[in-house]
């Protein structure tokens, strides 16, 4: 098991002089953000993002941090879960759990993509076994009232957990993450989680002006909350657009990708690497790529050999085991995992993630042996 304090670089190292600095450094030193140590940037993590040769594939799990891990549960006893998101100690303890047990390649921030809906004062809760519940739901012009933009301020304790987690990683990249416009927006228009969308889709088609309205205050306030975790020290983003798969390619480009696409570009100056991520997206991976990703993430349903060749040469992917594999037998597990790289290997670039998040039942050995696995597997001579 990989204990932190064996690979961290120790705290306020010196700053990379610039001549030496990786190219990511430059850029940040341009945007005010304090330079990257090389052994960040060319981590493998952050060289697959930029489509650059790797010693090993880099591997994460989405929702590697939460209820797989005992030791999640334990610290969550008796909190909810938004308030342990509003915790900076919390946060930074979930956030280095998986790493400090699985090994993994990057970090991702733990909190959860209503949490800057809540900090400009949405009425909303996390309903165990649920998901994201609204006081009040959105239909009207009269609710864009209730989304002022998000301010700094509004989130103290996502700037301060990013900070103390950036120098608690070291040398390992710490993703911050966003919601996306359309998924942010199901949530507030249904009330709730939803299969159909059926009510979000009626309000894009009937009433395409406060659709744009809508998505357009949401897209602030995503790239306001990702703009605080890249100030603070985030090495890269991902953009959850989880339900995006609900729409066809062509009203996905008419009435979403504008959107998501300026959440995007307005992190470019920054320069840290962009993910975007739906399930069930298989139509729209190249739309997805356009709307300014450098790495594009894809569930279990498309094979990344075939992912990559919609995407483009000059995107990487992230994926794509299915989370139920998890939950079979080893050689089972071993099987799917050498499928994966075998067709990641296609891609100019790529992460090794599951299709979608870690089912609460994983055993977490399980993923850390899958970790171990991908690392074997992948290893390339120097
Ligand atoms: C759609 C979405 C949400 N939240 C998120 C998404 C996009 C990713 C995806 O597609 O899964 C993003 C998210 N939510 C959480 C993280 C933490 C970081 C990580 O990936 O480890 C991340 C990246 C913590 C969480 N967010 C939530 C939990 C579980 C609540 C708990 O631990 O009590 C965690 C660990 C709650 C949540 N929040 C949401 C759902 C659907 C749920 C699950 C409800 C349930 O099954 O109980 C909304």
């Amino acid at each position: 098991m990989a204990v932190m304090t064996d690979t961290a670089a120790p705290r306020g190292a010196a700053p990379q002089p610039a001549a030496d600095a990786a190219p990511q450094a430059v850029a940040e030193q341009v945007t005010g953000r304090a330079p990257v140590p090389a052994e960040l940037a060319d981590g493998p993590f952050l060289r697959a993002c930029r489509r650059e040769s790797v010693s090993h594939t880099p591997v994460w799990f989405m929702r590697q941090a939460g209820r797989s891990l005992p030791e999640y549960r334990k610290v969550r006893e008796g909190i909810g879960m938004l308030d342990s998101c509003r915790r900076a100690d919390l946060v930074t303890e979930i956030t280095l759990q998986p790493i400090r047990r699985h090994g993994v390649d990057a970090a991702i921030f733990f909190s959860d993509i209503v949490v800057p809906l809540i900090a400009v004062g949405v009425g909303l809760d996390i309903v165990a076994g649920v998901g994201p519940v609204v006081d009040e739901p959105f239909r009207t012009e009269a609710d864009l009232e209730r989304l002022r933009p998000l301010e700094p301020d509004d989130v103290p304790y996502v700037t301060e957990a990013v900070g103390a987690l950036v120098g608690e990683l070291g040398p390992i990249p710490l993703i911050g993450f966003a919601g996306a416009p359309f998924t942010l927006a199901s949530y507030l228009v249904e009330g709730g989680p939803s299969r159909t969308h059926a009510r979000t889709k009626a309000l894009m088609y009937g009433n395409p002006g406060l659709w744009n309205a809508l998505c357009g205050r949401l897209a602030g306030i995503s790239s306001a909350f990702l703009q605080v975790q890249v100030a603070a020290g985030a090495s890269a983003v991902q953009l959850f657009d989880s339900w995006a798969g609900a729409l066809s390619e062509a009203d996905y480009r008419r009435y979403v990708q504008p959107h998501s696409a300026r959440v995007l570009a307005d992190l470019a100056p920054t320069g840290v690497p962009k993910i975007h991520f739906g399930v069930g997206t298989a139509e729209l991976l190249g739309a997805m790529g356009e709307a300014g990703a450098d790495v594009v993430g894809v569930d279990w349903r498309t094979p990344l050999a075939a992912a990559s060749a919609r995407i483009g040469r000059d995107r990487a992917v992230q994926g794509n085991l299915d989370p139920a594999v998890l939950l079979s037998e080893p050689s089972v597990v071993a099987e799917h995992v050498e499928r994966v790289l075998a067709d990641g290997a296609s891609a100019p670039g790529h992460i090794f993630n599951l299709g979608h998040g870690v089912l609460p039942e994983t055993d977490p050995d399980v993923l850390t042996r899958v970790v171990e696995l991908v690392h074997e597997r992948s290893a390339r001579p120097a």
